[in-house]
């Protein structure tokens, strides 16, 4: 329970319902204890007139229509108070659950990167999903049946005691056994119907990954391998399931073999006792209604321990997601407004989790305003010099100085809202054309989105769709042709109007011509902006101010295209080679 012990400050910030909640199942359970008594004692008024204690049958009749009228009063309240105990119990296990799981949303927005790398997006979906459902059963339901329980038992007992020791000890006397196995078989239950949840998830996560690679799945046609891998986890699927129902098929029955045995002792007992004249018919009865109120309770023990134990291991879960200290923390909360000139001094970096090392002593300077281009082979380290300057990664070895101020020491949200970044992949979102525009620049006009999307060079494919601007696009923008998404990035990037653009390889899906055109514009639009164009083309980086060309991590060569062109090295050949490919 130590885990559970977070959830603690969501029990004291809903005090007062749950404590309405608790007296309310307290109040519904002590009623419902009151109608054995009633029926138990209209019995034996009817004994006693029938044996001549009673003479008057006008009291009788009263005696006995009072009761009924009782009965019904109570069974009303009851069914009101459970109703209240529900709306009280279990929607404040609601607000908790929201509660919750805003907390660890708003903790998935603070995490870095890094984080997200390091661990499966199933797992994250699953904290906030299953886990906490699972703490939700804590707050809820076990809380309101603990209650229940408690009070059935505690006052149960008392009651049956008060009237005959004797009986409700035989009465009450298989109770311990048959709970045991209750118990035992409701863990059996909870172990097989998590094993059913986790093939469930293993089916689901199964499909997802099909569904996004339809395209390779079909363009190979391995539809048919693909069926018989989803047939051999359904197939399992189902087995689980089957093992989990023999198990639920036993629940009910020893549930109804209790109550027959403790019936058939009260009874037995209660027939002797009666026979000799200690107790009255009614008194049986009272007790058989008794049973069958204590059965539940005894038989829901054992669900509500391991209810209890899983809110346990998922709480444990969550605690330990709402530890992690985010790695690129923001030390600064004064406004920084950037100029652009950005520095890499010395700078070696390794990722953490492949201890591959991407760059290697890089040192480089781009003024503000310059457009730098950066050029290398696949694995060069070219993106990771993009991420560093977006501070995705923080570098342990060497710095990196904006404006001459370490790259730390500046407001993270304001670095990040004055760069435009055009990503490799770009994704675009499930939303209209417009919208992932403005991604860019929430409150821009229809003229500023026009304008950025012109500049971009996907103007006129987006009007020739029916709905132009407003086309909806699908998941992972897939109406889109891969050069139409990259442009729409790139609108996005433009509208912001950053102080520092980068383009990450992001003209690899256009053709030469389009490359030319954005490029012209991009000369407009980039002025006053530190520019960073990623390539593998001499015609994205010729017109830069500076280009670095790096091998292994390495800078190996840096100048202007005048002065690479004519140094024997990796420009020059490609240039060359280009040229070549381009006369061809
Ligand atoms: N997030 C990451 N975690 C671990 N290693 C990474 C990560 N990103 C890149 N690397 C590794 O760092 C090295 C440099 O990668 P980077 O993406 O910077 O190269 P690149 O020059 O941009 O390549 P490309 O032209 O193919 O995009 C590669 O060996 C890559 O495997």
């Amino acid at each position: 329970m130590k885990a559970l012990k977070y959830i603690n400050k969501y029990f004291i910030k809903y005090k007062w319902r749950l404590i309405i909640g608790i007296s309310i199942t307290v109040l519904s359970k002590l009623l419902a204890l009151k109608v054995p008594q009633i029926v138990g004692e209209s019995l034996n008024i009817v004994e006693d007139y029938q044996n001549g204690t009673i003479t008057d049958l006008k009291l009788v009749e009263h005696e006995l229509l009072m009761n009924v009228l009782l009965l019904i009063g109570v069974a009303v309240l009851a069914g009101f108070f459970t109703f209240l105990m529900r709306q009280t119990i279990i929607v404040t296990s609601r607000l908790i659950e929201f509660d919750l799981k805003n907390e660890i949303y708003h903790q998935y927005q603070r995490l870095s990167l890094n984080f997200y790398k390091k661990n499966r997006t199933g797992d994250l979906m699953n904290r906030i999903s299953e886990d906490v459902s699972k703490v939700r059963m804590y707050v809820g339901p076990a809380v309101m049946y603990t209650m229940n329980i408690i009070v059935l038992l505690v006052v149960g007992f008392t009651q049956m005691i008060q009237i005959d020791v004797k009986l409700t000890m035989y009465t009450l006397f298989p109770f311990p056994l048959l709970s045991i196995a209750i118990f035992t078989l409701s863990k059996v239950i909870h172990k097989r119907s998590s094993i059913v949840q986790e093939y469930l998830s293993k089916l689901t996560t199964f499909n997802q990954e099909f569904f996004s690679g339809i395209s390779v799945v079909k363009s190979y046609g391995i539809e048919k391998s693909i069926i018989k891998d989803f047939d051999e986890i359904a197939d399992k699927s189902k087995e689980k399931n089957i093992h989990l129902q023999q198990a639920n098929a036993l629940f009910f029955p020893l549930m109804i073999l209790l109550i027959g045995i403790s019936n058939i002792i009260v009874i037995y007992v209660g027939g002797q006792q009666y026979i000799n004249n200690e107790i009255q018919i009614g008194t049986i009865i009272e007790f058989m209604l008794y049973i069958n109120i204590l059965t539940w309770p005894v038989a829901v023990v054992g669900w509500v321990t391991s209810m209890i134990q899983q809110a346990e291991a998922s709480q444990l879960r969550i605690n330990e997601f709402l530890r992690q200290v985010p790695e690129i923390q923001n030390y600064n909360t004064a406004p920084t407004v950037l100029q652009g000139k950005v520095e890499f001094k010395n700078v070696t970096f390794t990722y953490d989790d492949t201890n591959i090392t991407a760059l290697k002593n890089v040192s480089f300077l781009a003024q503000a305003g310059e457009t730098v281009a950066i050029l290398g082979k696949t694995g060069a380290g070219k993106s990771t010099i993009i991420e560093l300057i977006a501070r995705l990664y923080d570098t342990k070895v060497g710095s990196i100085l904006m404006d001459q101020n370490p790259i730390e020491s500046l407001n993270l949200n304001d670095l990040r809202n004055q760069i435009g970044f055009v990503p490799q992949d770009p994704f675009l979102f499930s939303e209209s054309i417009s919208n992932n525009i403005k991604f860019g620049k929430e409150d821009a006009t229809d003229n500023e989105i026009v304008q950025a999307a012109k500049d971009a060079v996907v103007h006129n494919n987006i009007i020739d769709f029916p709905n132009g601007y407003k086309t909806v696009l699908g998941e992972r923008g897939v109406t889109l042709s891969g050069g139409q998404k990259q442009r729409v990035s790139i609108a996005r990037a433009i509208i912001k109007n950053p102080k520092i653009l980068i383009f990450d390889d992001c003209l690899s899906a256009v053709d030469t011509e389009t490359e030319e055109r954005i490029l012209t514009n991009l000369k407009k639009v980039s002025k006053n902006k530190t520019t960073f164009i990623i390539s593998h083309r001499i015609s994205s980086a010729k017109n830069a101010d500076k280009i670095i060309i790096l091998e292994q991590g390495e800078i190996i060569q840096q100048g202007t295209h005048n002065q690479l062109i004519n140094t024997a090295g990796y420009y020059k050949e490609l240039h060359d080679q280009q040229l070549l490919e381009k006369e061809n």
